[in-house]
Parts: structure tokens; sequence; C-alpha cells
């Protein structure tokens, strides 16, 4: 490894978005050093390719370079290390991210976008590139956004939001793909350009370490494939997390009122954002391919929950309990006799990702699943996982404040009223708004409700093991 390559090695894990948190790193390798300014300070691309167990994945860093001991003090937080990149002199290395100085150069390329050089189709490694029609306003300052995830999001202004795609799946990223389908929609941020550049499609690592050469001895394939996404900045927008998070509240202050009569209910909201839903799935299933599950198909899906269900059982034993109810609730999942409609969905539907504005919800990050391999996300789903997703979620709302809290005992009753109300609040929203009724659909909603809470039990066991017990309490409630 490089000096470079070791500093990333011991800084790379220790980021919320880095998705491998449960195995130690093999290899680690920049497959794709990408130059976008040379002066002081510097930006550069990297694809920086982690063997973990046999598999390689690869992220994305923006490195900023400094000469050592430059760093300015507001930059400290963001350092990756100092090392020798052949300059003569050391130079500090630090998330660039966190630099507006060096974000700003990036908005003035997307602002640029197709037209100028590089020209559509190659030549330049790193590609920015506008959506017809779009034009982008430069000279604004980046803000990381606060609660960073799966991925970074820079605020310019007040007027977009550049999400940096930390896990790089070949391919254009589904973020970018639904939400250019469903631009012009009320529903969803107005997307604007993007960057992107060719990753190797290798997906396994070389036992000597060449992570990602895939074994076909020249140079490995490639994909273009999206590294970020510039979008409209919702900027009255509140998080839906934090909006039921402060009805909880209120509830809870009152646990003796049911949640209709306490102050802050959230129903009429749980009900608007099942109609903004059900719209999008429309225009989804209007928009790009739609299908039906053939009976073969509904039990591979069904095969596919319960592989999913044996990995997390094996990483989190406290499972082992409930694995006969929910493979029973699969089993019933894939005798159903009704042909199932499939279209492209969110595909990691939660409070997190909507946001109320002025105007009503609009839906963010239509990236699914960030842990699942991207060509599954790219399939066609049932819309009741999403309405699954965010009923999982109402849930979450509910028994979150309880975790580690004396009360939790007295709460429980409230808890489990808040959650409730706003499940058939949401499913009366979604059926009103012109989605099928999800109170007709109990066997499809009920699996992909409990796959969506075993996915949670592995989430929360390698990014949030304090939460652990919110899906799985969920689990045995369910089976209970
Ligand atoms: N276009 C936007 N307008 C306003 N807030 C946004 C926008 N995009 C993201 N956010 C805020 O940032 C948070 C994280 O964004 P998201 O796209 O879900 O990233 P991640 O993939 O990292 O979860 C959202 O919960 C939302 O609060
Ligand atoms: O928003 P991301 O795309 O990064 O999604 C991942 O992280 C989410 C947590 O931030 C996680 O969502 C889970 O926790 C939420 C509360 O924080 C809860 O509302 C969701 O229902 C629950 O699934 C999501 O699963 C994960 O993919």
């Amino acid at each position: 490894m490089t000096q470079l390559e070791e500093l990333l090695a011991d800084w790379i894990p220790r980021q919320r978005w880095f998705a491998g948190k449960g195995a130690p790193i093999d290899t680690l390798r920049v497959e794709g050093d990408h130059p976008l300014l040379g002066g002081e300070p510097g930006l550069r691309v990297l694809v920086v390719a982690i063997g973990q167990r046999g598999t390689v994945s690869r992220y994305q860093v923006l490195l900023g370079l400094r000469p050592a001991g430059t760093l300015p003090e507001e930059l400290a937080h963001a350092a990756i290390g100092v090392c020798d990149l052949g300059f003569g002199e050391p130079r500090a290395v630090y998330d660039a991210a966190h630099d507006p100085e060096l974000t700003e150069l990036l908005l003035e390329r997307l602002a640029e976008g197709p037209g100028t050089p590089p020209a559509a189709g190659g030549g330049e490694p790193v590609r920015f590139r506008r959506l017809p029609g779009a034009t982008v306003r430069t000279g604004l300052r980046s803000l990381v956004l606060k609660g960073e995830q799966s991925n970074t999001s820079l605020v310019y202004g007040e007027d977009y939001v550049l999400k940096a795609f930390r896990r790089l799946w070949p391919g254009v990223n589904p973020d970018l793909a639904l939400t250019a389908a469903l631009a012009g929609s009320p529903y969803v941020a107005r997307p604007y350009a993007w960057i992107e550049t060719d990753i190797s499609t290798g997906t396994r690592a070389d036992a000597d370490g060449t992570a990602g050469a895939g074994g076909t001895g020249g140079r490995p394939p490639t994909t273009s494939t999206t590294l970020a996404m510039l979008q409209e900045y919702m900027r009255s927008a509140t998080d839906g997390w934090v909006l039921a998070a402060t009805s909880v509240r209120d509830l809870y202050a009152t646990p003796e009122l049911p949640p209709g009569e306490a102050g802050g209910d959230f129903a009429g909201e749980a009900e608007r954002l099942g109609a903004a839903t059900a719209a999008v799935h429309r225009a989804l299933a209007r928009e790009l391919p739609t299908d039906v599950l053939t009976p073969a198909a509904l039990r591979e899906l069904a095969g596919a929950m319960m592989d999913r269900l044996h990995l997390a059982t094996s990483e989190v034993p406290e499972l082992h309990p409930y694995v006969g109810v929910l493979r029973t609730a699969y089993e019933a999942f894939a005798r159903v006799d009704e042909p199932l409609p499939i279209q492209r969905v969110h595909g990691d539907y939660h409070l997190g990702q909507v946001v109320r504005t002025d105007s009503g919800w609009v839906l963010l990050d239509f990236e699914g699943e960030p842990a699942t391999p991207v060509a599954d996300r790219q399939r066609p789903s049932s819309p009741l996982r999403d309405v699954a997703g965010m009923l999982r979620s109402f849930d979450y709302a509910a028994r979150y404040q309880l975790v580690g809290s004396s009360r939790a005992p007295e709460l429980a009753p409230a808890a489990r009223a808040w959650a409730q109300r706003n499940r058939e609040a949401f499913s009366a929203g979604y059926a009103f708004g012109g989605g099928v009724d999800p109170e007709k659909h109990q066997t499809v909603l009920r699996a992909f409700e409990y796959d969506k809470a075993v996915y949670e039990v592995l989430y929360e066991a390698h990014h949030r093991p304090s939460w652990l017990r919110i899906p799985l309490d969920s689990i045995a409630a369910l089976a209970a």
C-alpha cells in the first residue's frame, strides 16, 4: 500500500458512510485518482477499491491537499493525515467536502455542463453534465448537511444540494435515474446536473491485493458511473422524521391521552404523505417500465427474503426465536395467487427521506437500500414495499425515544397507539391518492415489513448498535 492508501485504510472505516463495517479490510487500492484542481489547495476525485472477504466495493473520496501544517483550524475535523505524494514536500490530505474553497469549483464545472470540454461520451475521466434546460447559478458557498448518512450532501447557498455518492456501484445511480424520470413533479426536488466517471466493474478481490482487476488479465472493463447529483434545495422544508418525533414527544408528555387528542397529532400529515406517495408511484409507473410478478419470481423473492434472514441471524443471534414465524410469513407470501404488479419504487422509504415544504410533501433519495447491490435495486418491485418501509418508520418514530428510558413500560401503550393511528392514516391516504389499499394486501405487506425489519437489524448492528433493540422489538411484536 502507498502512504495515502495506508491513511485511507485507517480513515474510511471510521466514516458513517462506510458500508463494510461488519468485516475487516483485506485490501485497499486507489483505483482512480483524478485531479480537478492542481494548485494550493488541490482537489482530486479518488475511487478507492476496498476488498473485504473476497469482494470488492468502491467508494468515492473527494481529496483536498494542502502543504503539511497549513490545514486551517476549521478543517481539522476533516483531516485524513499527512503523506508524501511525490511533491517533494509532504501534503496534508483531508475530506474536501468540508472545504468551500474547493467545492465551489464543482458547482462551476456543473454550471458549465455539457457542450464545454469534456465532450459527451468520454475523453475526460471526470465528466460534468447538466439536464436539458437546466441552468446552474455559481458563486455560492457550500456547507455539509448535518446528519450525514450513507452519502455526503452539500448545500450551496439556499439553492442547491449536491449529493456525493460515497459507495459507487457501476452505472447510473438510481437516485439520478428516478429523480430525472420524475422531473417536473411537485413531489420531488428538481434535478439539475450530475458528475460521472468510469469505474471498474470487477467485484472480486484478487489474492495479491490488486482489488478489482476481475481476473481479466488486461485492463478491467469499466462503466460510466454517477459520482454526484445536483438538485433543488427545499429551503422551507422540515424533515419528516423531525416532525414525527415532535408529535411523539408531545404525546409522551400526556401519555394518558389518545394520540388524536394529544397536542401535535401527526395523522393529518401521515394521510397527506400517503397520498403523495401514491402520486409518485403512479408517476413512476407512467414514466418507467412496469410488469406483473410471475409465480416463479414471487417464490424467488420470498427465497431472497429467507436468505437475508439467514444472513442476519448468523450475525445477530437474537433473531433466532423469530425465524419460524418469519419463514411462515415468507411462505405465505410465496403462495399469493393474485397478480402482483411491479414497477420502479423508492426502495428505502422512511421518514428521513421525505420533507414537508410549504406546499406539501417532497420525496428524496431514490437510491434504494445503500447496502443492496444496484442491479437488485434497479429491478421493479411492488409499491407495497415502499408502503411497508414507511410503516416501519412510524414504528421506529414511536419506539426510539423509549430506548434506554426508565419510562419505557409506562409509555409502551402510547407508542403502539401512535404507530397504529399513523399507519391507518398513511394507508388511507395512499388508497385515496390512487394506490392499492394496503389493508387489503396483508400477506404481501407483512412479508415486506418483516423483510425491512430484518434489513434494519443488520443496519443497526453495523451502524447504531444502541438502536438494535428497535427492529428486534418490532419483530417480536409482529411475531406475537
Ligand atoms: N434537496 C433537499 N432539500 C432539502 N433537504 C434535503 C435535500 N436533500 C437531502 N436533504 C436532507 O438531507 C438528509 C439526507 O439526505 P439523503 O438524500 O437522504 O442522503 P443519504 O443518502 O445520505 O441518506 C435528508 O433527510 C434531508 O433532511
Ligand atoms: O437514509 P439512508 O439511505 O442512509 O438509509 C439508511 O439509514 C437509515 C437511518 O438513518 C435507515 O432507517 C432506519 O432508521 C430510521 C430512523 O433513523 C427509520 O425511520 C427507518 O424506518 C429505519 O429503516 C435505513 O434503513 C438505512 O437504509
